[in-house]
């Protein structure tokens, strides 16, 4: 069996990935169609052409105005629906997927429109796929603590089927310690904690991850590499770090694939896990991301099945289903 049919069939999770960065040109035109959206290009070519980035801004200006398509229950129920079909093509059993509320209601959508919508499509991926899933509600950290604020309690009728919230949006000059107090709200109310951090924004930003935010994962992490004190924290924690391959070379994080830090971060003992990040803005979903670092970097079977268990073992499923889980992992991989 070749190294990608052996990822093909390898069980995993996937812990980051925001659904609307799943949105593909195709469903955009189609979603566009049904709701009489005027759209700044005329073809899915010429959408896919303009995806080429110079930092994570570049992205997001694309990634926000992409996503105004988006306008009712079911177009959020269609998106989740597709995201769902890729990632089991992927071999994903669990899905911790991240959506940004703000981005729909700052455009006069309601919450719920978002959510249920959302909701909706993750009872069928359970159903008709085999998959489980989660949401996880991100604050945009471009916008102020008081929004992330209304953000939080326009969620509360549905606290019992979110996961957890999460950060992310233009990193740098948005610390996470202006999320604190929001984010001390969240854990009150029972829920997971992750933020975006050391993507683009400096090792300190991770260190606030941990002591302000006290999160549960970290998204991206990358650079952490820089700080040795800072990776000896991460290890000693057993830290799960959402590590995404294909988004950072898409966003200049890393210049070329074969120096991603990832053979280093596994090296130092660090909980990587590999993910997509927004699949249909930067050239693949989960699998290609296990490819790219196979074949580019040389990570071994071996690592590509450590990292498969990290994603169950960094999720927030029950003990009992880790365990089913890793055990499937480990039956493949024999
Ligand atoms: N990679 C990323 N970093 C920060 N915010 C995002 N929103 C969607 N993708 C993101
Ligand atoms: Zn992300």
């Amino acid at each position: 069996m070749s190294l990608h049919e052996f990822i093909a069939g390898l069980p995993k999770a996937e812990l980051h990935l925001h659904i609307e960065g799943s949105l593909e040109p195709e469903l955009m035109f189609e979603l566009a169609k049904r709701n009489r959206v005027s759209l700044p290009l005329d073809s899915v070519e010429a959408v896919r052409a303009a995806y080429d980035f110079s930092n994570l801004q570049d992205f997001l200006d694309i990634y926000y105005s992409g996503a105004d398509v988006l306008r009712t229950e079911q177009d959020f129920h269609d998106l989740g629906l597709a995201y769902f079909r890729r990632a089991a093509a992927d071999s994903v059993r669990h899905a911790e997927i991240f959506f940004d509320p703000q981005t729909h209601t700052d455009r006069g959508i309601p919450f719920q429109v978002a959510i249920d919508g959302l909701l909706a499509s993750m009872d069928r991926a359970e159903a008709e796929l085999g998959i489980s899933s989660r949401l996880i509600l991100c604050f945009l950290r471009h916008l102020d603590e008081d929004a992330a604020f209304a953000t939080l309690k326009a969620a509360e009728p549905w606290q019992d089927q979110i996961l957890g919230v999460g950060l992310d949006s233009s990193e740098v000059g948005h610390p996470p310690s202006k999320f604190q107090r929001v984010f001390e709200r969240a854990g009150d109310m029972g829920l997971k904690r992750v933020a975006h951090a050391g993507e683009e924004g400096p090792p300190d930003y991770i260190w606030q991850a941990l002591d302000l935010l006290k999160v549960d994962r970290i998204d991206h992490g990358n650079r952490a590499m820089e700080d040795p004190a800072l990776i000896r924290r991460l290890v000693e924690q057993g830290m799960t770090l959402t590590v995404c391959p294909l988004s950072n070379h898409k966003l200049c994080v890393v210049d070329d694939l074969a120096r991603h830090p990832l053979p280093s971060m596994l090296d130092a003992g660090l909980k990587v896990t590999l993910n997509s990040d927004d699949p249909a803005y930067f050239g693949g979903y989960v699998n290609r991301n296990y490819e790219a670092m196979a074949d580019q970097t040389g990570v071994t079977r071996d690592q590509l099945v450590e990292i498969a268990i990290n994603s169950f073992a960094g999720s927030c499923l029950p003990e009992a289903d880790k365990a089913r889980h890793i055990s499937a992992v480990q039956a493949y991989a024999a």
